[in-house]
């Protein structure tokens, strides 16, 4: 028989206390109905705001091929501890995930570790090389049933190939997720072109470079019928497009990075490469133009964009060094700190753009093992448990991802995740991993 757990005095979606009875992977009684639950385990949730078990549609766990970076078990660690019941783990790996045999090693490698949902995004194109459409029918059909495409690091730039793989997805109610960089306008690129980098001498990465192909892809995405999600807008711009594509009935969706909500281009001044990133931080009033996006719902989902690198790719001059900060471990402290203790989001809009968004995006919403679902009665117990005013110091030593890319070393968030149940299985309690806890158990 599994454990069942009593959360006492929890707040769902940070609004009334209440107690939630957890039993056989189900949320099985809240309020009244939990109080008299007899040898359950209790877990003292007062103050404690529930959240379904957050989503990410956008990380990197860089295996196969750099599990010096990443594993699919340290990055799925480091999901869960940061609130985390599913992530979608990006298709840049080598070998790329562009057939059914990869995606379904990546799927099979998630079942095993234990700690979150990993849902395998296929490449678009065959070894992300933006020229022959991958075998997105099989890798759809496949035992990790993918619905989410994307050549992610890089941008599909071929107008022809994003038609065709806007008119494949189709088929299979998928979606084409974008990494929109005209190439063309970026070659070369080390940071946001604009004031800061004239005056620190880093070649600069347009806003228009990303603008023109939100602006073709909606486009393409209205020609041909189908769903886009764009991914890490950065831009005010690019806001302002996916605003008009949604007001015209266009079927379009995007993602914002916690890092582009609350970093701008002044932090390259220290020459820091720990503040290189793809797309490049921005400045103030692109920040200013995110937040509104994210909370005015042009914006539907937070993407963490985890992408960890070993030190030697990061210790080494700006110019030289890779693209890309970890994120799992801080996305929801961020969002705390930024978006609801200003005042601009609730936590339901948080359960919203980190947990149900991202699940219906992706079609993981329905099924066997459902994530993004509400917290009520019969529902699978996917439950994330923050305090919301629980200030902490991002410690990269700490961290449990296998890479330190961290560009929050040192800094103060508040907010913080205490616990997370991945089907009534907790993977976290009192903010440290569960170690116990039998590899697969909730399979
Ligand atoms: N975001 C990044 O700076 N890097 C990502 C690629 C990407 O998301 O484009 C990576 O794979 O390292
Ligand atoms: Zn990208
Ligand atoms: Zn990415």
């Amino acid at each position: 028989m599994t454990t069942r757990y009593l959360l006492q005095g929890v707040r769902p979606y940070g609004e009334d206390a209440t107690d939630v009875l957890v039993e056989e992977g189900r949320i099985a009684a809240l309020g009244a109905g939990a109080r008299d639950a007899r040898d359950a385990q209790v877990v003292d949730g007062a103050g404690l705001v529930a959240l379904p078990g957050l989503v990410d549609l956008h990380a990197h766990l860089r295996e196969p091929g750099r599990e010096d970076a990443e594993t699919v078990l340290s990055g799925t660690r480091a999901a869960a501890l940061g609130g985390f019941t599913s992530v979608h783990a990006m298709a840049n790996t080598s070998p790329v995930a562009d057939t059914a045999g990869v995606v379904e090693q990546v799927w099979r490698l998630g079942r095993d570790a234990g700690w979150a949902d990993v849902h395998p995004v296929g490449a678009v194109s065959h070894g992300l090389a933006g020229t022959q459409l991958a075998e997105l029918g099989a890798m759809a059909a496949s035992a990790a049933r993918v619905r989410v495409f994307s050549d992610d690091g890089m941008c599909v730039h071929d107008p022809v190939l994003m038609r065709r793989a806007l008119e494949y997805v189709k088929t299979v109610d998928g979606v084409i997720a974008q990494h929109a960089q005209e190439p063309r306008l970026t070659q070369g690129s080390q940071m946001h072109e604009g004031v800061v980098s004239a005056e620190v001498g880093l070649a600069g990465w347009p806003a228009v470079a990303e603008e023109a192909i939100v602006a073709r892809d909606v486009l393409l995405a209205e020609h041909v019928g189908s769903r886009l999600h764009v991914l890490h807008l950065s831009t005010a711009g690019s806001v302002e497009i996916v605003r008009w594509a949604k007001e015209r009935g266009i079927d379009v969706t995007a993602e914002a990075t916690p890092h582009h909500l609350i970093l701008t281009d002044e932090l390259a001044r220290t020459y820091d490469p720990i503040f290189k990133v793809n797309p490049p931080l921005r400045t103030q009033a692109d920040v200013e133009a995110l937040r509104a996006g994210l909370a005015d719902g042009t914006i539907d989902t937070v993407g963490t964009d985890h992408a960890p690198h070993p030190r030697e790719d990061k210790d080494c001059e700006w110019a030289a060094a890779a693209f890309g900060m970890t994120g799992l471990e801080t996305a929801l402290g961020i969002i705390s700190t930024v978006m609801v203790r200003s005042g601009r989001m609730t936590w339901r809009d948080v359960a919203r753009v980190m947990s149900q968004a991202p699940a219906r995006i992706a079609r993981i919403d329905a099924g066997d093992r459902p994530q993004g679902r509400p917290l009520e009665v019969g529902e699978p117990a996917n439950i994330t448990l923050v305090a919301p005013d629980e200030a902490w110091v991002v410690e990269p030593a700490h961290m449990v991802s296998s890479s330190t890319n961290t560009p929050y070393g040192g800094h103060e968030l508040v907010g913080r995740v205490r616990a997370t149940f991945l089907r009534g299985r907790p993977t976290v309690l009192d903010g440290r991993l569960v170690e116990a806890t039998p590899a697969g158990a909730a399979r």
